[in-house]
């Protein structure tokens, strides 16, 4: 059956679509994209007032499958992404056990076989991500794994670091570093500064960030590999890698959406949401991060969403978990924060949200054209709703945005032209 998305506004520069355009879609494939598209019995959805943009990609997305079911699973995760408006997600190998070799991988993508949107698999760069010994690379670049990371842990010996980016090298996959120093992060649990001493909690450095990312770089330089920094979030951070770029080291990163709008300061109501990996930083960390936002410099928007259960998050601020749920909030934060405002416009989103993950994960990213796949997303620019953790698809309701009043939302995300996430009149529904 074929499908006529009629009377959307369309924005996707790259395939020099700037307004008003009707798509055909079927089987799993853009048909056509025209000005005007007559309806000859077609499956008609009007989305007059509306925007119409590639359904965006998660490259740092967190399933908890196998291991961690009560957190999340590929079942729940897909259908949190397609909620959010993402046809795809790249799932971090941080479950248990450790996503270092090919059963596990094998594993999600069974898994991933039934879910809503697509999945791909990181790997982990050392066994068990303890970062004594390195994962067997090849066999996992053999099993399809997108890149390789010990995300929710840094890699602390500078030699395994080497071997790794040198295996990684040869089998073209990039390292996703979390970069934290655990000497200096220790147990801290929130940004070092004047307010975790205002609070009274220990605190984390920007330097322990800062320092791994200067020695990735060195490493990076060193090996020539594609390193990408895992949720940065400091000024000194951006400095050292816009130094980087500059020299011409093959780095990239990303930034997620809580960096981008939250500070240290609102861990003072000691709610565990808060709590997470890198800390919500300093005002003038934010800043900054907004600035190199408005002025292009972020290559990836990542959502990193780190589903945990309530019990997780239960009782002193100190022993909940670190994490943040953040696919079903990621776009209508940034719509409403910096689209709407004018900080970034709908085409800056896609570069950073869509193309440039796609390109990094070698996942098809080819946007709205005739033959690609059709992975589509309609945004209602007015529509009013309120965060409501409750509703969320995905079994992690921490989010520090709970009870937020937002406007614009997703309402239909299409994977391989199958319409997988319905909300029109708020329905929330998601169509297997
Ligand atoms: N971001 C977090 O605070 N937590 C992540 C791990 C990580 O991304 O480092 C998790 O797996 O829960
Ligand atoms: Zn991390
Ligand atoms: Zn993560």
């Amino acid at each position: 059956m074929k499908s006529l998305i009629k009377n959307g506004r369309v924005y996707d520069s790259k395939n020099g679509l700037d307004g008003k355009y009707d798509i055909l879609i079927e089987a799993d494939k853009i048909i056509k994209i025209k000005k005007e598209i007559e309806n000859k019995d077609y499956q008609v959805i009007d989305a007059e007032g509306e925007i119409i943009i590639p359904a965006l990609i998660d490259m740092h997305t967190h399933l908890r499958e196998p291991g961690y079911e009560e957190k999340e699973t590929v079942k729940t995760g897909s259908e949190a992404a397609a909620a959010g408006g993402f046809s795809a997600v790249a799932a971090m190998p941080n479950t248990n056990p450790i996503a270092d070799n090919p059963a596990v991988v094998e594993h999600l993508k069974h898994k991933a076989e039934k879910a809503v949107v697509r999945v791909y698999p990181i790997g982990s760069i050392t066994q068990a991500s303890k970062g004594e010994v390195l994962s067997e690379i090849g066999t996992l670049a053999k099993n399809g794994v997108k890149a390789l990371s010990d995300d929710g842990n840094p890699v602390m010996n500078s030699e395994i670091m080497r071997r790794a980016m040198e295996y990684a090298s040869a089998f073209n996959l990039p390292i996703i570093d979390h970069c934290e120093d655990k000497n200096l992060s220790q147990d801290g649990v929130m940004h070092e500064g004047y307010y975790s001493t205002i609070f009274g909690l220990k605190g984390i450095p920007a330097a322990a960030e800062e320092i791994m990312v200067a020695r990735d770089i060195v490493l990076a330089e060193m090996t020539g590999i594609h390193l990408h920094i895992a949720h940065l979030s400091t000024e000194g951070s951006l400095n050292l890698v816009k130094e980087a770029k500059a020299r011409g080291v093959n780095i990239t990163f990303e930034v997620t959406p809580h960096h981008l709008l939250l500070t240290d300061q609102i861990v003072g109501d000691y709610n565990p949401d808060t709590k997470v990996h890198p800390p919500l930083r300093s005002q003038r960390d934010k800043d900054v991060l907004v600035k190199a936002l408005q002025a292009g410099e972020i290559d990836v928007l990542a959502t990193d969403h780190a589903p945990h259960t309530f019990e997780d998050k239960l009782g002193e601020f100190d022993y909940a978990a670190f994490g943040i749920s953040g696919l079903e909030t990621a776009l209508a934060l940034i719509y409403n924060n910096f689209i709407k405002k004018g900080i970034i416009d709908w085409n800056d989103l896609l570069r950073m949200y869509y193309y440039k993950p796609g390109e990094i994960m070698d996942i098809e990213s080819e946007g709205l054209k005739e033959g690609a796949r059709a992975d589509i997303l309609i945004f209602n620019p007015e529509r009013e709703w309120k965060v409501d953790k409750n509703k969320f698809k995905s079994k992690g309701k921490n989010t520090p945005f709970n009870g937020k009043e937002l406007c614009g939302k997703n309402e239909m995300t299409f994977v391989g032209a199958k319409l997988v996430y319905d909300d029109r009149g708020g329905k929330n529904e998601i169509l297997y």
